[in-house]
């Protein structure tokens, strides 16, 4: 007998499919999970996500929510660190951990039904601002880039940036949150902790963070220079 008897004739299509693959085809989580990889990276290269700091997720059209695993480095994500939850959070598959954060997302998504993409980082700039800020939130006014943000058409205005304490418990902290989140126009940060930015899509949001983080900077920066000029004038 020849081997040809028992031998099984596999479809080309299906022959390109790994055994290990057995995820149906889905380009919409697809590409939800690549630009998320992408933003990971561009964050890392930012310096904004050191060690394992911050997350990222898309809401993909159908309503999905992908988001990062909690506890990996966002500059080295591959499609595994990001998983799929529900609208209030749960992992889709039970026992996987998204982000610790992952409720502060899905306020955003629920709240803002155009937001399609949420960023979290935590950059020195945010950190180190909030710390030193005695009010309730950081004032930007006169910067060109605050153009960045929607609806802002002029240098001339004030944007605040609103600052909530820190908190490890999330639901809590997401109860501050959202007494002021129809005010927002920039995001928000948490006190010695990170920022939020969202968008209707990654690219936005990525923009829209990068706006933010730079204004943040300059905001440091100068508050830094103003106090160096007048301590030496008194001296
Ligand atoms: C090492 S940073 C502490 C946790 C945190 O603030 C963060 O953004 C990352 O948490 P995740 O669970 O999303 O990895
Ligand atoms: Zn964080």
């Amino acid at each position: 007998m020849t081997g040809s008897a028992l031998a099984v004739t596999v479809p080309a299509d299906l022959a390109q499919i790994s055994p290990a693959d057995e995820r149906a085809a889905d380009p919409a989580w697809d590409d939800a999970v690549a630009a998320i990889i992408r933003a990971g990276w561009r964050m890392d290269q930012r310096g904004w996500v050191p060690a394992t700091a911050g997350n990222l997720s898309v809401r993909l059209a159908d309503g999905r929510i992908a988001v990062t695993r909690s506890g990996g480095h966002k500059g080295f994500l591959t499609p595994d660190g990001v998983i799929e939850v529900t609208a209030d959070g749960r992992p889709v598959v039970p026992g996987q951990r998204p982000s610790a954060e992952t409720f502060l997302h899905c306020q955003i998504y629920e709240h803002f039904p155009d937001a399609g993409a949420v960023l979290h980082g935590h950059s020195v700039a945010s950190t180190v601002l909030s710390m030193i800020a005695t009010d309730s939130a950081i004032h930007l006014e006169d910067y060109e880039v605050l153009k960045v943000f929607e609806g802002q058409t002029t240098h001339k205005t004030r944007l605040a940036v609103p600052i909530f304490a820190n908190d490890q418990n999330i639901p809590r902290l997401s109860r501050s949150v959202a007494l002021y989140l129809d005010e927002m126009k920039a995001g928000y940060v948490i006190r010695g902790h990170g920022v939020y930015v969202w968008g209707p899509d990654m690219d936005t949001a990525l923009a829209r963070l990068e706006g933010l983080e730079f204004l943040l900077s300059c905001e440091a920066e100068r508050r830094r220079l103003v106090s160096t000029t007048a301590s030496r004038d008194v001296t």
